[in-house]
């Protein structure tokens, strides 16, 4: 895991904010972004095991991609304000996209079970909405309900729901 001191910005439009303990970094927006916006298009994955900083990218188990890059800290929100949407069968067209109007100096956020089924590294969410489902482990512990109204959901995770996995 890179510290500030070793940091160099991927994307001018985001800085991140080093926090002094475990996992407490997290990735704002310089500028306004409206809904629908296109933040990034995913360029700089790749192929890894699952870990705490992958993102599920498919249906199998070996379906993981590391971001390399400041993507790598959006944490997670039960309301989220962006996406990682990487249902295109075609990676290039991978991309991360606002799911509503974010204020220029937010943090961003994705829900992390909308692209993970079964994390690596379950915790205890802190993102303080009403809506908070408390421990976040993937969308296999999880009701399709839960998870359909965070505004994006991965087609492998309906999938997955679908075939009773949950
Ligand atoms: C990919 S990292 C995100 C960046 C991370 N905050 C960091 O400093 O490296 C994922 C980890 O961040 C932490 N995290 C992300 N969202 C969180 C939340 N809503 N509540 C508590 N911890 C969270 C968890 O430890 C999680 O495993």
């Amino acid at each position: 895991m890179p510290v500030s001191y070793s940091y160099t910005p991927s994307h001018t439009d985001f800085i991140v904010k080093f926090g002094s303990g475990n996992f407490s970094s997290f990735i704002t927006t310089r500028r306004f972004l409206a809904q629908g916006d296109v933040l990034t298009v995913l360029t700089t994955v790749t192929r890894s095991h699952k870990a705490y900083s992958t993102v599920q990218c498919g249906k199998g188990p070996q379906d993981n991609i590391e971001l390399n890059s400041d993507f790598l800290y959006v944490n997670h929100s039960c309301e989220p304000n962006i996406a990682f949407d990487l249902s295109s069968a075609d990676p290039t067209e991978w991309h991360v996209r606002a799911l509503k109007n974010i204020d220029a100096g937010s943090p961003l956020t994705f829900f992390y079970p909308s692209t993970e089924w079964q994390m690596e590294q379950a915790f205890e969410c802190q993102c303080g909405t009403k809506s908070c489902l408390g421990r976040i482990q993937g969308a296999k512990f999880l009701t399709g309900e839960a998870i359909v109204e965070r505004g994006w959901v991965s087609p492998w995770i309906m999938e997955l729901m679908n075939e009773g996995e949950g």
